[in-house]
Formats: C-alpha cells, structure tokens, sequence
C-alpha cells in the first residue's frame, strides 16, 4: 500500500496540505500477548479525513477496525506511525472526539436527562445549564416525553438515541461510532441512521464510522475504506460513495447508483471475509 497520507477526494486542500479532522500517519499497532510473539494486528496505515466528511471503515470481523478507532481516540498507543488531529500530533485522549460504542454507556441509576446532563457537568457546566441543554438535546433525538425514563424504561433503540445526545451535547468536532447501532433490529438501524444523517448535516463534523454492515456503510458515508484480513491489517480500498445528499437511509438503497457501488465494493470485501473464514477453520 502507499503509505503517503491519502488526501480525501472530498477534502479542501489549503497550500497543498490536506485540510484534515484526522490524519493516520503510517500507523500501526501491535498487542503484547503472555508468552507469544507480538500480535501485530495493524500494519503502517495512513489515512486522512476532511473536516466534516463522513467516512465509514468497513472490513472482516477482528481485522483492525476498533482497533484504529481506539488509535485516533488515543485510547491505545500506536507501535509505530502517529496521528493528526486538526494537524496537531495527538498525545493521549483525544478531547476533540466523541466516541459512541456498541455498548451503552448509560447509567442505569440515572434518568435519561441526567444521563445526557452529566456529560456537561462533568466538564464543569452549572447543572441547571447542563439540565436545560439536556433537555434540549433529548428534544432533537427525539425524545423529549422521555426524560424522566430510566435505561431499563427505554427501547434499544431509545438507549441508543440517549446515547447520541450525551455524545453530541458536548459538541465534538470528530464523531467516533464503533458499530453504534450493531444490536438494533435492521429497521430500527435504518431510523437510527436517519436521525445521525439530520443532526450530522446541522454542523458537519467529521465521522468514522466503523460497521460490518456494507449497505448502511454506503447509505450513510462520502466514502467507504476497505480493510484486510488480519494480522497486519491494511487499508486496500477506499471508494467515493457520490449519493446526492440529503439522503434517506432506507430509500437510497432502490437506487441504482447504490447498487452499482455496492457491487463494486463489495467484491473487493468478500475476498476478505472469505479469508477471515478459511483461517478460522484452518485453525
Ligand atoms: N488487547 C488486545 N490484546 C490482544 N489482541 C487484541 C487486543 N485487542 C484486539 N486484539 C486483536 O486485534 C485484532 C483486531 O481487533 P479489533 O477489535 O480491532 O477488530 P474489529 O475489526 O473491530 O473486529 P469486529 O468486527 O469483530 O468487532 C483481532 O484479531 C483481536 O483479537
């Protein structure tokens, strides 16, 4: 692979630099396993994402896509290779982000609003500020008849949507999700999909987007980034996904451009996915 920085095809450049959110510069990362050789789970990566593009990171299970979400989070610390944010080096948590995971992070003893209230407290916002900026934002997810709902009282779907909001109240610039909506029934994901499209063209932050989901990979992305099989995963392929916007992520799948890109990249996928399979039954 050529381990210059990609320079998004949606991305501005300014004096010849690409204007980036995110730049992976030749990183790669590898795990300490008890009594074995290194892991090397990622090999010298680069990749760059402009300021308000919408990237999704598809690729066969275990090979690598957390892996660099948690990377550009700087929630692990790459074996080699560095990253950009915003052109600075990241040195530890990345406080430019938001970081949205399969799992809820929602606290069961607390309310919904309090669930998205706190994110602000915790930053140091006079909690009736932080209340009524909670409210608000349980209001543009949806659920303002909701607020006084327990975890326990609310869908899966519902959770999720919390979760949006105690992610978003805190205005990131980067929106990090890893497989966000991976438990959600298939058209619940695709309402899930719509309201993140909405309140992503409000103010445009850069996403990754890490899912299995081919399809809701292109519904939702300007463009899909193809990784290997592990170890020593790799990017192989990034593709432009030229949808008009706004788009509808349940309806731009009868389109027959969404077909056409789905095709081709999924072609490029399945060869993947095939090797993942015939190492883990080689094994
Ligand atoms: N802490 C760790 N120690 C050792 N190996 C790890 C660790 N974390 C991840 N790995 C390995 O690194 C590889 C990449 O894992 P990662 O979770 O990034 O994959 P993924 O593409 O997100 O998978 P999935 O789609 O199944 O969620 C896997 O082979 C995994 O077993």
């Amino acid at each position: 692979m050529d381990l210059a920085v990609r320079r998004p095809p949606d991305g501005a450049a300014a004096g010849g630099l690409p204007v980036g959110a995110v730049a992976l510069h030749e990183v790669s990362v590898a795990f300490a396993i008890r009594g074995a050789p290194a892991y090397k789970a990622v090999a010298p990566t680069s990749l760059a994402v402009a300021e308000g593009a919408f990237v999704a990171i598809v690729g066969p299970t275990g090979c690598g896509k957390s892996t660099l979400l948690n990377a550009v989070a700087g929630l692990l610390q790459p074996a080699g290779g560095w990253v950009e944010i915003f052109g600075e080096r990241l040195a530890g948590l990345n406080g430019r982000a938001g970081y949205l995971f399969q799992q809820d992070a929602l606290m069961p003893w607390k309310t919904a609003l309090d669930n998205v209230a706190i994110a602000l407290e915790v930053a140091g916002t006079p909690r009736r500020e932080a209340v009524a900026a909670a409210r608000d934002w349980l209001g543009k997810v949806g659920l303002a008849r909701f607020a006084e709902r327990y975890p326990h009282q609310l869908s899966g779907g519902q959770r999720k949507r919390v979760g949006l909001a105690q992610v978003l109240i805190r205005r990131p610039r980067i929106l990090l999700m890893d497989e966000p909506f991976g438990p959600l029934d298939a058209q619940t994901r695709q309402i899930m999909g719509n309201l993140l499209l909405g309140l992503w063209a409000e103010d445009r932050k850069a996403v990754l987007f890490v899912t299995h989901d081919l399809e809701e990979a292109i519904a939702l992305s300007d463009r899909v980034v193809i990784m290997s099989a592990g170890p020593e995963a790799r990017i192989i392929g990034d593709h432009v996904i030229d949808l008009p916007r706004p788009r509808d992520a349940a309806e731009v799948r009868l389109d027959p451009r969404f077909h056409a890109l789905h095709r081709r990249i999924w072609d490029q996928l399945r060869a993947e996915v095939a090797k993942t399979y015939e190492e883990g039954a080689a094994r």
